[in-house]
């Protein structure tokens, strides 16, 4: 996978370089662009920001800075498009099924805004998708591309080196992930669950199947509803 990032504020995604993403480049499954838009303004002031039409506070990030950009880094490969992303406030609620579709793209390019957002007419132009990672405001889409490129990236074959975990994932069969524990077996006076220790891998299923319906009725059950459950789980959901 190649991805394009797009903003005027680069080293806002150097974590990309550490950890999962960046073993990802490493190992080659995944080349990442970063592009700063002032290389597309023409003014000696490397503008990118205008007085918003119809008033109100704050900038809005200029057209033509955009589009420039985005026409040469998507004109890279003949006869192929990426993917466009737009994180932004507004966008449709990011998803683990969103991240399952964007990890089977070729090339996503992620287009960055800041101040009060990008002119809609770049967005009308060249966006697939406009994404919201969460009801709650950031000051621009760098760490929003941050948490779907690492949510992405973990999808690709062979990144995860034990391809169960993408299996296991919360969310991926729907339901929170339940508590986990390590050594030691008993801290500050708290013993981990026996079950977990007993081998019986059985046993040991039940009893995570059962604390993440549980938690998952705590703390999601819109995540719930619309569903079908097998007797075993309906009773635990009963309890
Ligand atoms: C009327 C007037 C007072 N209101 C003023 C605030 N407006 C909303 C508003 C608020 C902040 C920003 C800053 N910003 C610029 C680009 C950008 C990309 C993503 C996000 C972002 N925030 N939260 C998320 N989950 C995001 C994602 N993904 C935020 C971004 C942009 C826009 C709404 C209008």
């Amino acid at each position: 996978m190649r991805a394009d990032i797009v903003t005027i504020f680069p080293a806002y995604l150097e974590p990309l370089r550490l950890s999962l993403v960046g073993r990802a480049q490493e190992h080659g499954t995944l080349q990442i662009h970063t592009h700063d838009l002032r290389m597309w303004t023409t003014d000696v002031h490397r503008t990118v920001d205008d007085a918003p039409y119809g008033g109100g506070p704050g900038m809005v990030m200029r057209p033509e800075p955009w589009d420039a950009a985005l026409s040469q880094i998507t004109a890279r490969v003949a006869d192929s498009r990426p993917r466009v992303v737009v994180p932004t406030p507004a966008g449709t609620p990011f998803t683990q099924r969103h991240a399952e579709e964007l990890a089977r793209e070729p090339w996503l390019v992620f287009c960055c805004g800041r101040y009060e957002g990008i002119d809609a007419r770049v967005i009308e132009t060249w966006a697939d998708d406009e994404i919201s990672i969460g009801d709650y405001v950031l000051a621009g889409g760098e760490a929003a591309t941050l948490v779907i490129l690492e949510a992405v990236t973990r999808l690709l074959p062979g990144v995860l080196g034990n391809s169960a975990s993408v299996a296991d994932d919360s969310f991926s069969d729907g339901l929170l992930e339940g508590p986990v524990y390590t050594r030691p077996p008993v801290w500050r006076g708290t013993e981990v669950p026996p079950v977990l220790r007993s081998g019986d891998h059985e046993a040991i299923a039940r009893w995570r199947r059962s604390q993440a319906l549980r938690r998952t009725l705590l703390r999601r059950p819109d995540l719930l509803e619309h569903r079908e459950f097998a007797e075993a789980d309906r009773v635990v959901l009963a309890a």
